[in-house]
């Protein structure tokens, strides 16, 4: 697995981008940046395996290079599922591409490379939003939301993971501490942790665990579930229920 090394220099920092820079190491970057990450893909596939209708479609919406579908390949074995796999980032797909060309249940996975916020969504028992959400423009999310509760199966289940802010100082700056002090456990440096910083301002727009529940609630759902938190970072199971 390449290194992450991209902020280890001081240079004038650039609004942060899923590029080929990012892309090329990109798993060893969210494994060093998101605590728990492993468990959190393992535990989705999981879920989406459980949850899963046949005859109905999965949702990865900004899937990256594929880290997600790769598990759910693993944990459907033989049984058969279709999965929509949608992002914006070429150098993101074109990596997912190749790893799905050495499985044989990769052409059950298409690639979508377009804007989650336009992406029809159908017939959908399970949808998949993994670090993603807080990538959009805060306004478009509400809608997003409605769009994926519209889309699910009565019984279909969103799952949702996100960076979150706390509401009260205190612990907005504890989970602060305590995140930029697991990245420096990881091996990065403080330049790294301050240039990303700088570099995901404006870019990665996170929001509190309330904000996010209401909005779930909001768009219709109605069993929401926090099934992992860990200070910052927080995923979310929301089922659209079976009576509608
Ligand atoms: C942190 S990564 C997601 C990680 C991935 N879900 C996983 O579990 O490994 C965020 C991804 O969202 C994509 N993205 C950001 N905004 C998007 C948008 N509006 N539509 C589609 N993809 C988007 C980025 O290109 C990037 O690949
Ligand atoms: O907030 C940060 O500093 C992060 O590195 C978080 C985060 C994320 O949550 O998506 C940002 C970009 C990379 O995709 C990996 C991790």
């Amino acid at each position: 697995m390449a290194q992450d090394n991209i902020f280890n220099k001081k240079r004038p920092v650039q609004p942060f981008e899923f590029n080929r820079q990012v892309v090329d190491v990109f798993d060893d970057m969210i494994t060093r940046s998101v605590p728990l990450y492993r468990e959190i893909i393992g535990r989705q596939a999981r879920l989406a395996a459980r949850f899963y209708q046949s005859g109905s479609c999965i949702y990865d919406l900004g899937c990256s290079n594929g880290n997600l579908g790769m598990a759910l390949c693993r944990e459907m074995g033989e049984r058969p599922f279709e999965m929509i796999a949608v992002d914006t980032s070429a150098p993101m797909l074109e990596d997912f591409a190749a790893r799905l060309q050495l499985l044989e249940q990769g052409s059950q996975i298409r690639l979508w490379q377009e804007d989650i916020c336009r992406t029809p969504l159908e017939n959908a028992s399970v949808v998949i939003v993994n670090l993603t959400l807080q990538f959009l423009p805060v306004d478009e999310r509400d809608e997003l939301l409605r769009r994926i509760f519209r889309a699910l199966l009565p019984g279909g289940v969103l799952l949702l993971t996100e960076k979150i802010v706390h509401d009260d100082p205190v612990f907005n700056a504890l989970q602060q501490e305590t995140y930029y002090a697991f990245k420096a456990e990881n091996g990065y440096s403080q330049l790294e942790i301050s240039q990303k910083r700088d570099a995901l301002e404006n870019v990665l727009i996170p929001e509190t665990l309330e904000r996010h529940c209401r909005r779930l609630t909001e768009a219709g759902f109605v069993a929401v579930d926090t099934w992992l938190k860990w200070f910052n970072f927080a995923a979310l199971i929301a089922r659209r229920r079976e009576e509608g």
